[in-house]
């Protein structure tokens, strides 16, 4: 069985920086045609000139493969509306993040007073740059997506023009959420329509399946399952592919982020196969991303066949991914 899927996007994904750049970057420009690229650098990606030499960086290293970098700048509530003006055409959105809570998101912002993030969110709702956000709050781990919901509720209730995506939902109140405010949306990774916690930390820990937000239980999986599979038109595929090198994550004090990448769209086909859900793949690996951003990524036919691929074990000596060593029930046969 063939199947062939016209210019897919990953709608949240790191591509790092140097050395992890090089090696990831061709992975993902290999298979998609263009993908949302998160500003949690160190340092974070917070000026015009970050956004334009990082994009420079990625296209460099991406080869010859045809896929557009949609870059992020990074949130900070003391954006100039000047600023924002001029950095609005390099940037597809900004990225939110509670400070403190997952990698590489210490300058984020410390509270969710609305004065103080007011007169950003004004000019971005203004501008019709639509806001990005990581929902946890520092509560108990397993508990922080579903508390942060009434925040993103105060946001959307506040900002009715403003476009909020909810990046990488875990929880069933996340998806319930999405219904409740016409400028909800969300993004859902490969890893949290298959796993659970207990694939985590239920046996022998699995440090590669470790991330943030944590996977959370079967119910939450299937609330996820039911609207990806599904092709709900207000959730689109972000892999949150976050690759970090194979000794920070097979250590004490294990990084978190789950590398996925290059078989995410193998990874999609299994699970929409298995689900006799095959018919919605596109609209929710490119189609729906399309509407909600309003873009027009470069045509990209990705033909894959149900044919057994082997999950390579390790990707330049360096970065392990989700399924090493596995096999998956379809491969690539060509991109272009
Ligand atoms: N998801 C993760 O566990 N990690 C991401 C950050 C993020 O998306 O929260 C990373 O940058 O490593
Ligand atoms: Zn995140
Ligand atoms: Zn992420």
């Amino acid at each position: 069985m063939v199947i062939s899927i016209d210019s897919p996007l990953d709608m949240h994904l790191h591509l790092r920086d140097m050395d992890m750049l090089d090696i990831v970057a061709p992975l993902s420009a290999e298979t998609f045609a263009g993908g949302l690229v998160m500003p949690n650098l160190v340092p974070p990606v917070t000026t015009k000139e970050a956004v334009c030499d990082y994009r420079n960086r990625i296209c460099r290293a991406q080869g010859d493969h045809c896929f557009t970098p949609y870059m992020t700048l990074f949130f900070r509530s003391d954006y100039r509306p000047e600023f924002l003006e001029s950095v609005k055409d390099e940037i597809l959105a900004i990225k939110l993040y509670p400070a403190g809570i997952t990698t590489n998101s210490e300058g984020g912002v410390s509270g969710f007073d609305l004065e103080e993030l007011s007169p950003v969110l004004g000019v971005m709702s203004d501008l019709g740059i639509p806001l990005c956000v990581h929902g946890e709050t520092g509560g108990f781990v397993m508990d922080r997506e579903a508390e942060f919901i009434p925040i993103y509720e105060m946001l959307a209730q506040n900002f009715p023009d403003l476009k909020i995506v909810m990046e990488h939902i875990t929880t069933k109140e996340a998806v319930a959420a999405l219904d409740r405010y016409d400028n909800l949306f969300a993004t859902i990774t490969l890893h949290h329509l298959y796993i659970t916690l207990d694939d985590v930390a239920g046996g022998l820990l699995q440090p590669h399946l470790f991330c943030k937000p944590i996977a959370k239980r079967p119910e939450d999986r299937s609330a996820l399952l039911n609207v990806a599979l599904g092709a709900h038109p207000k959730v689109m595929f972000g892999s949150d592919s976050a690759p970090h090198p194979r000794d920070k994550k097979e250590a004490p004090g294990c990084a978190a982020g789950v590398f996925t990448a290059p078989i995410a769209l193998q990874g999609l086909a299994q699970l929409f196969d298995r689900h006799g859900a095959l018919e919605n793949l596109q609209a929710f690996v490119s189609d729906n991303a399309q509407r909600i951003y309003g873009i027009t990524p470069p045509a990209k036919k990705v033909v894959l066949e149900k044919t057994p691929y082997l999950v390579p074990e390790i990707y330049e000596g360096s970065v392990v991914p989700m399924f090493a060593g596995q096999s998956l029930a379809w491969r690539v046969v060509s991109a272009g």
